[in-house]
């Protein structure tokens, strides 16, 4: 079966996105693109939607399947709105429908897109999380991990680990990556896995590292880089409104708003498309192929974003 993907990335957290009808193999053709295709963290798949202008599944490179994915969201926002002629929609995600909505561009020639990020608890059960004797974790050391990093448990809905800590654990990533590699494998903490951010405060805003469950560390996580700014928010380190969240693959602003039990979260950055790719599946265990792909040439004025911008994380990365 022939598919035309669109490779795409959000903050240089790339994905193969394509549109197409319910299948029961998504998990398949996201191992074998991930085999085929080193630099993707998964893929996006856009669905039809009985309540939505559109429907997206996310699977991560492992095949696992995540209720979230916001810099994934920011392309299938620019799919959708560019498909339907729309300056907004609605997408149905796993756990709610998210409004999406083009912006004005962060640079000249860069799309750029804000995505609702809902719903967001911190109930450990919607991690889930076990920790005895406790329902919640915020802004408190794990002992058994270190005493000096306050971690945060935050779903949006996707579940996140958020650690603030000094720049010497940003320089240095193997504390982060033993860490995130035992709370994605055999452990007694999170059943499902994690995706693990080290958050550092910097004079305009936020760097943030993650370690995403199912495909490991990444150039940036919509999610967890919004969740990364209302932990910051909260714990006094930014003021709360627009964060500016910087990371390996750039730069996005995150609205974060709080009023007693009302979070609003809004993510804004690039949807840029890379390239497109003829992909015959042959269903798994088979040798499906990419038989040909056709670069964008959208990249080069994301490059010179990434220019202006990493003078603040180039310290970090
Ligand atoms: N690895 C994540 C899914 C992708 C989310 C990330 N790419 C983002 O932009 O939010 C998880 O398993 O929850």
């Amino acid at each position: 079966m022939e598919m035309i993907l669109i490779k795409v990335h959000g903050s240089m957290n790339t994905f193969y996105m394509f549109e197409t009808a319910e299948r029961e193999d998504f998990a398949q053709i996201a191992v074998r693109l991930s085999e085929l295709d080193p630099e993707i963290d998964g893929i996006l798949v856009i669905l039809p939607s009985s309540v939505a202008h559109a429907k997206m599944r996310v699977f991560n490179n492992d095949g696992s399947e995540a209720s979230m994915c916001g810099n994934g969201l920011r392309c299938v926002a620019r799919y959708v709105c560019e498909r339907d002629g729309v300056q907004e929609a609605v997408v149905e995600t796993m756990k709610a429908s998210l409004r999406v909505k083009k912006e004005e561009t962060l640079n000249e020639g860069i799309e750029t897109y804000a995505v609702e990020i809902s719903p967001v608890s911190f109930s450990l059960s919607s991690l889930p999380m076990k920790l005895a004797n406790h329902t919640e974790w915020i802004a408190k050391p794990l002992p058994f991990v270190s005493e000096e990093i306050p971690f945060s448990a935050v779903a949006v809905p996707n579940p996140h680990l958020i650690g603030i800590v000094p720049p010497e654990l940003q320089k240095d990533t193997s504390h982060q990556q033993k860490w995130a590699q035992y709370f994605n494998g055999t452990n007694d903490y999170f059943s499902d896995g994690v995706n693990v951010s080290y958050v550092t405060p910097m004079d305009d805003g936020i760097f943030v590292r993650t370690y995403e469950r199912g495909v490991g560390f990444t150039n940036a996580c919509g999610t967890a880089m919004t969740a990364s700014a209302l932990i910051s928010c909260m714990a006094g380190l930014v003021p709360y409104g627009d964060v500016a969240v910087y990371n390996p693959g750039g730069m996005v602003k995150c609205a974060v708003a709080v009023e007693g039990d009302d979070i609003r979260l809004q993510l804004t950055g690039n949807a840029t498309y890379l390239s497109t790719a003829k992909f015959d599946w042959q269903g798994a265990g088979t040798d499906s192929r990419i038989l040909s792909s056709e670069s964008l040439e959208e990249q080069r004025r994301y490059n010179e974003f990434i220019e202006e911008v990493s003078t603040v994380s180039k310290q970090f990365v």
